[in-house]
């Protein structure tokens, strides 16, 4: 019926105004430690047991509770009963997968990002979004909000050190890319040197080094994140621009790099790329790890987190997630003759491409 419509389409619509609440209900949960919490308790745990834990004023039990509904509603936590020592049934509360990548110290905590991505840079500049679509500059709604790239606040070394907080996202999703790894050897095998691109603090390269000790790694990125890092003999750090040349290495990689960038700059890295690997002829390769956006994917989920994922690298670099004809268009006019995409870990991509 025509209510029912208009009552349907009035849940989604709040549903949308309200999904904030999720987001900061989630990185509240982040911040109190309730998954460590949980873990470290080794079996479900009550509410009580659950609130002295966090050293919760007593009058914040209730609020706690209040927060546990909603994220297990979201299946960040699963409840249970328990009898207590009296024999009565108590609620009590455990992980699920999604909170298990919130337990600190494991190679799967994405904590990190949850925090960096839910920082006020990246929500704050939502005030101005009216303004940048009505302005003729072309920038980053971020500079439009702040007057300066997010490149430019992330490299301003404040107390707040949010370069390492970045860096620290890029690293825990970087060692979810060890599972990946496993499942992805033959991209790497017969490699003698690999240059890891904007590669940070090398979290990526040194699952590689560990996987592949004979290859030589480099960790190529610009000199302030690198400069004072110190490798091995198979693993060493190397500062520069890579929009001016890249060392030369058998394969490139590029993750989660090219996402940052328009169409301009991610091709001036993957001919710095071509460069790069040119000394092998046929036997080099660029391993771009990144999103590509599947149009025909019936997995609503996953595609909405990729459109997330473009609106957040426009808003905030004025770059962009890429779909399959895209990333063809891209690795072509860049002067490569093939490529092969294969799904990777999650909600990215990989894409071996060929000179
Ligand atoms: O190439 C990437 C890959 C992921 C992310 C990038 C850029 O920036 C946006 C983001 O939401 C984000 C923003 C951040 C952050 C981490 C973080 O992770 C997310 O730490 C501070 O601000």
């Amino acid at each position: 019926s025509e209510e029912s419509e208009l009552y349907h389409a009035q849940i989604h619509l709040y549903k949308h105004v309200y999904n904030f609440v999720s987001s900061m209900a989630l990185k509240s949960a982040m911040e109190l430690g309730i998954a460590d919490a949980i873990h470290n308790h080794g079996k479900p745990i009550t509410l009580d047991e659950l609130a002295s834990t966090l050293k919760l004023h007593p009058s914040k039990v209730n609020i706690l509770y209040r927060f546990l509904r909603l994220l297990t509603h979201n299946g960040f936590f699963a409840k249970t009963t328990l009898k207590n020592k009296e024999g009565e049934e108590e609620i009590a509360y455990s992980l699920t997968p999604s909170s298990k990548l919130l337990v600190s110290g494991k190679p799967t905590c994405l904590s990190s990002i949850v925090k960096g991505a839910l920082h006020p840079s990246s929500l704050d500049m939502w005030s101005a979004s009216k303004k940048w679509f009505n302005e003729e500059k072309e920038q980053t709604l971020y500079e439009c909000a702040t007057g300066e790239s997010f490149w430019d606040f992330l490299n301003k070394d404040t107390e707040s050190d949010t370069l390492s907080m970045f860096q620290d996202a890029m690293a825990s999703d970087s060692r979810m890319f060890k599972l990946a790894l496993k499942e992805n050897k033959h991209v790497f095998e017969g490699l003698e040197s690999l240059v890891d691109v904007a590669g940070g603090t090398g979290g990526v390269t040194k699952l590689i080094h560990d996987a592949f000790p004979n290859i030589k790694c480099t960790v190529f990125d610009q000199p302030q994140v690198v400069g004072n890092l110190t490798g091995n003999e198979n693993l060493n750090f190397v500062g520069g621009d890579m929009f001016k040349s890249i060392p030369p290495a058998d394969a490139v990689l590029l993750k989660w790099v090219l996402h940052d960038w328009n169409d301009e700059q991610s091709l001036k890295i993957l001919k710095n790329s071509k460069e790069a690997i040119s000394h092998k002829g046929k036997d080099g390769k660029v391993i771009i790890i990144d999103i590509s956006i599947d149009e025909t994917s019936d997995d609503h989920g996953l595609t909405e987190l990729q459109l997330d994922y473009d609106l957040v690298m426009l808003t905030m670099f004025l770059g962009k997630e890429r779909t399959k004809k895209e990333w063809d268009k891209l690795i072509r006019d860049a002067g490569f003759s093939s490529y092969k995409i294969s799904p990777i870990s999650g909600f990215k991509s990989l894409i071996e491409v060929y000179p």
